[in-house]
């Protein structure tokens, strides 16, 4: 197979997705030296609506459908993304080319004051607008108060900084790659904050009919990266999994055994449906959607009918 002339990449402005994309140019020049490798860099809706709730403009597809329409009109070849800003389900005609190697999945704690959750006082403000964060804080500090933070990760610190908050959470592995990992007071367990669906790792998409891409993106494809991240997208759809739905999901393999954990819960907290189920990482798809419905039936079908019915 001979290599590709040129790449372009197609990537949102923010420092962190541009991080994202110069570590997959960088991959991909190591392998293909001759290649003229570039970016695209483009602002999304997502980016520009930073005063509302992403739950309320509509989730996920809005900080990927630019960089679809990129890929559509031939302007680029591939899109970097976040796993966890990737819709469970891909629009017609589109496809995950490669899923690399998860960086930290866990969420984590940071505060100037404050060295954990557990040392917050009663009444301290927690910024957060994800509500899959904010329900696991409310259910295990009941005594904490939530408040909505929005932004791109910088943005997110400088509000810190400016004292709006005593603490606010962030994905680990965000704050790592922007060299802010000094941020980080503790890393929140599992058992603490279950992180989102695809935390941590990056999803390379391309155009279903493109198949010589998917060739040249396999050395950058990470088995087992992709084995638990398609557990934890196979529970995520079946419980209607988007930005609207407090749910968390991860998948571990050890010693060939995939452990994937996943929760729903109310908003406030109030209730947590909490879960875990293992099996071999070939029936991924399987335990993800068996896990859901265990979910369903244990009372996770009755939050979720009341999501969607306070839902405009
Ligand atoms: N919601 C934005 C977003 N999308 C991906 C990451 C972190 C990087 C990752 O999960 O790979 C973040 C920042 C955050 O949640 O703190």
């Amino acid at each position: 197979m001979h290599s590709p002339e040129k790449i372009i990449i197609a990537s949102r402005e923010s420092q962190l997705a541009m991080w994202q994309a110069h570590f997959i140019q960088n991959r991909l020049l190591e392998l293909y030296p001759q290649t003229e490798i570039t970016i695209l860099g483009m602002t999304t809706k997502g980016d520009q609506i930073l005063d509302v709730s992403l739950s309320k403009i509509g989730g996920k597809g809005l900080f990927i459908k630019e960089l679809e329409q990129a890929l559509e009109d031939g302007r680029a070849d591939i899109a970097v993304h976040s796993m966890k800003d990737v819709p469970m389900n891909m629009p017609p005609g589109f496809m995950l080319a490669a899923i690399t190697e998860r960086e930290d999945p866990c969420d984590a704690f940071v505060s100037n004051n404050y060295a954990s959750l557990e040392e917050l006082p009663a009444g301290s403000i927690v910024g957060t607008s994800s509500l899959r964060r904010e329900s696991q804080v409310r259910a295990r500090f009941p005594h904490l108060q939530v408040r909505p933070l929005r932004g791109n990760v910088q943005t997110r610190l400088r509000k810190l900084d400016e004292e709006e908050y005593s603490a606010i959470i962030l994905a680990a592995a965000g704050l790592k790659r922007l060299e802010l990992a000094y941020r980080i007071r503790s890393l929140l367990t599992p058992e603490l904050s279950l992180p989102a669906v695809g935390q941590g790792a990056l999803g390379i998409e391309c155009r279903e009919d493109r198949p010589e891409l998917v060739q040249w993106l396999a050395p950058l494809h990470h088995a087992a990266t992709a084995h638990c991240v398609e557990a934890e997208r196979a529970m995520s759809r079946v419980l209607g999994g988007s930005c609207q739905v407090p749910l968390g999901g991860f998948a571990e393999i050890s010693e060939d055994v995939l452990t994937l954990r996943g929760f729903v819960a109310t908003p406030d907290g109030t209730k947590m449906i909490a879960d875990k189920l293992h099996g071999k990482p070939e029936g991924r798809e399987l335990i993800g959607q068996q896990l859901a419905q265990n979910l369903k039936s244990q009372g996770a079908d009755e939050i979720l009918a009341a999501l969607e019915f306070h839902h405009d």
